[in-house]
């Protein structure tokens, strides 16, 4: 049984996340995901949607057979309890895999990280989503005589 570990943020569902998790799942025989909490979203805005609906909506997706939130402080931790074979990178996910290899292996963990292709379209990307419902509804808002 090939165990594969994938991580994110997914704060607003897309087609490429669903590209990334498929993706993933077909390199192993189970997909577990570990969605990234609330407060260790710094490189970014914060979440619009909160860490439990993030998990909830990720758990509910076919390619996913398990989903669990992170650990709001080592994120080798749910790694060491999932003992994955492999663990998948998105495409714009910023950690260099041999520094990643390493680090996991520090840790004992014996996991092969791959990297996974993007999938382009305009609004495959939660933060272009945002700015498309910030400039529809706000253009709406202004034109508004009242
Ligand atoms: C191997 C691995 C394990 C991770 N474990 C955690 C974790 O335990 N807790 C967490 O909040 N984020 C964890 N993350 C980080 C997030 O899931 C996510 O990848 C990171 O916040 C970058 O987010 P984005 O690519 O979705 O923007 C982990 C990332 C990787 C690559
Ligand atoms: N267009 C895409 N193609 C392939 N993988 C993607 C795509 N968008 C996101 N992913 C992957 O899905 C996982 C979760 O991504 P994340 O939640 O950061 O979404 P995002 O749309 O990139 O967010 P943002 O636009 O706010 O940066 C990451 O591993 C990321 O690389």
């Amino acid at each position: 049984m090939k165990c594969v570990v994938a991580t994110g943020t997914f704060d607003i569902l897309h087609p490429g996340h669903i590209h990334y998790l498929e993706e993933s799942r077909r390199l192993g025989d189970e997909l577990h995901v570990i969605v990234a909490r609330d407060v260790n979203v710094r490189h970014k805005p914060q979440p619009i949607v909160p860490e439990e609906q993030r998990l909830r909506m990720i758990r509910a997706l076919k390619p996913v057979d398990d989903a669990r939130l992170g650990d709001p402080h080592d994120m080798f931790r749910p790694i060491e309890e999932i003992r994955p074979d492999i663990i998948t990178l998105g495409f714009n996910q910023h950690f260099n895999e041999e520094q990643l290899g390493q680090a996991l292996a520090e840790r004992g963990i014996d996991a092969r990280v791959v990297r996974i292709t993007g999938y382009h379209e305009p609004l495959a990307s939660s933060s272009r989503i945002v700015e498309r419902i910030l400039a529809m509804r706000t253009d709406t808002a202004c034109s508004d005589p009242d």
